[in-house]
């Protein structure tokens, strides 16, 4: 019998057997470093002399792995492939389709340590953030394979005399995956185990920075869970140069995207021109960034809030869309929060993440680098720096230490704009309800929390606060698959709540049948 859904547990890394498996396996991944990778479409591996490389954002110098760039032309044969694989996908039974996913978490389960090593070379997790993105993965193979069996079947309808009726979701058809690489193992298998468990074949493009975690993953499903060929489809390259044909391509029927809310909004745009030959509306799914609040009043418990605070603005160097990017403080407590946060966050430690004292490693790559600086600088003139703002060149890894300011403006560009990056904007509110109105002025909706003793406060909060993961008296990040489905309102996305009970229904469509006797 399939034992009840639960959360992966956390690997306690002061336990000595599990520190040294972890030193293992950087070990052994350290030595698997450099390899050159082929795409994956109907069980061919493509090799191809046009290559681009993954590197290490602590040592960019250090290549993780290089990877055969897709052309256009391989994105369109990939769809075509996962378009005629489809036609036997899909009538595999669901309990079968989430084996695959089940023996998947099992694989994963056992070699935890080693998907953690890569994590920490290609995206620079601390070892705390590269156990939780392993969790977090384990825990949809086992959750979407169990929410597959259970739409797996007829869905209860009302009875009609002289009738048999029946609703059940099937399939919709070729899938194509986009995700980031903050999340890149998690938000990567999330999708992609969705669209399996639910009947769909999927065309894999992952996050320039983060291919090699997906090849590694795309091997496991292949070689170690036995997935047919066909079902999953690896295609890295540059998603400016194909991630359009793949939204454009006829035969593509649903877009599962994570990422900006630039690309996202083109992807909602493009998969809404019908194609020669198109016969349907695509589905797209778009989950977007963030510009999120902790919001704390005078009632709080303020070493609890300043906890919380650095938690979720500092952990994976803010890059989670999840991240407290402004503190939203009530006048009367502000300068003793803002104290105690600047006091708590003085004590991390930056550094090569490979060595388990630095809670920080590197932002993931030169891009992020320079525009994380960029902002830096518009902080500078918008608010008072409290701590951080200088980095060094990034040639000897994308270091950027926590970063503080204070006094922002609730209109400011620090405030308002998503930086995806370890800085944070303090921002002065008169009171409870001016604080509330500021949490709700950015165009995002996607986490919040509220630190408060006073319930009616909360209850407003609850009503009012227009998020789609809103946290009460704790840090905004780290939702749980099943326990805190996650996804945002407005920019924020389509709100689809991955790891949620109706997550794997976007990836479905309901047919009823009806057979009069
Ligand atoms: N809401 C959520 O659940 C969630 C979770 C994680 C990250 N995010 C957001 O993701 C962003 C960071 O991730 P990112 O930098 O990888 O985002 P991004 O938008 O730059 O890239 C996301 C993916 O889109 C691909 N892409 C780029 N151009 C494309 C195109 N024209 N067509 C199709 N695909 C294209 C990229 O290669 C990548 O795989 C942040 O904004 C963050 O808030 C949101
Ligand atoms: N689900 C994650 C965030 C994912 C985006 O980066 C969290 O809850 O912190």
């Amino acid at each position: 019998m399939l034992p009840e859904y639960r959360n992966e547990p956390f690997v306690d890394f002061s336990v000595k057997a599990n520190a040294d498996a972890m030193r293992t396996a950087l070990s052994k991944v350290g030595d698997e470093l450099g390899r050159t990778y082929p795409l994956l479409i109907g069980g061919e591996h493509i090799e191809l002399a046009d290559t681009f490389d993954s590197l290490n954002p602590a040592k960019p110098s250090q290549v993780v792995g290089s990877f055969a760039k897709a052309t256009v032309e391989h994105a369109n044969q990939a769809v075509e492939v996962a378009a005629t694989t489809f036609e036997s996908w899909r009538n595999v039974a669901a309990e079968e389709r989430a084996r695959y996913l089940f023996r998947a978490a099992a694989v994963m389960r056992r070699r935890k340590f080693e998907f953690m090593a890569w994590l920490v070379y290609e995206v620079s997790k601390s070892w705390a953030e590269a156990d939780a993105d392993v969790a977090e993965a384990i825990d949809f193979m086992e959750y979407y394979g169990r929410q597959a069996i259970k739409f797996g079947g007829p869905q209860p309808v009302v009875a009609y005399n002289g009738e048999e009726n029946e609703l059940r979701y099937v399939p919709l058809g070729v899938t194509v995956v986009i995700p980031p690489w903050n999340f890149a193992l998690a938000i990567m298998v999330g999708m992609t185990t969705a669209a399996i468990a639910a009947g769909n074949t999927v065309v894999l493009k992952p996050a320039s920075a983060s291919p090699a975690i997906a090849a590694q993953f795309v091997r496991l499903l292949v070689e170690e869970a036995g997935l047919p060929d066909g079902v999953v489809n690896f295609v890295p390259g540059s998603g400016g140069a194909m991630g359009d044909a793949l939204v454009d391509h006829a035969k593509t029927r649903l877009i599962a995207f994570t990422g900006s809310k630039e690309i996202g909004l083109r992807i909602f745009e493009r998969s809404a021109k019908l194609q020669p030959g198109q016969i349907w509306l695509k589905r797209t799914i778009l989950e977007m960034g963030g510009k999120d609040g902790i919001v704390v009043d005078e009632t709080a418990d303020l070493d609890a809030a300043a906890d919380a605070i650095v938690a979720s603005a500092f952990g994976f160097q803010g890059q989670k869309c999840s991240a407290c990017s402004r503190a939203i403080i009530v006048d009367s407590v502000y300068s003793t929060v803002l104290k105690k946060v600047v006091d708590r966050t003085k004590k991390l430690t930056m550094g090569d993440p490979t060595d388990p004292k630095h809670h920080m490693g590197a932002v993931v790559d030169q891009k992020a680098f320079d525009k994380i600086r960029e902002y830096i600088e518009i902080g500078k003139s918008e608010g008072r720096l409290m701590l951080g703002g200088e980095t060094g060149d990034g040639s000897e890894g994308y270091f950027i230490p926590p970063t503080i300011i204070a006094d922002i403006a609730p209109e400011a560009r620090l405030s308002l704009e998503e930086i995806f990056g370890p800085v944070l904007a303090f921002i002065k509110a008169n009171d409870w309800k001016h604080a509330l109105e500021i949490a709700n002025n950015t165009e995002y909706g996607l986490t919040g929390a509220v630190f408060s003793r006073s319930r009616e406060r909360l209850e407003e909060a609850r009503r009012d606060f227009h998020v789609g993961n809103l946290y009460f008296n704790r840090k905004c990040t780290g939702a749980l698959v099943g326990v805190q489905p996650f996804g945002g309102f407005n920019m924020s996305g389509t709100d689809s709540k991955a790891g949620g009970p109706d997550y794997l229904l976007l990836f479905t469509q309901a047919k009823t049948i009806t057979d009069r006797f």
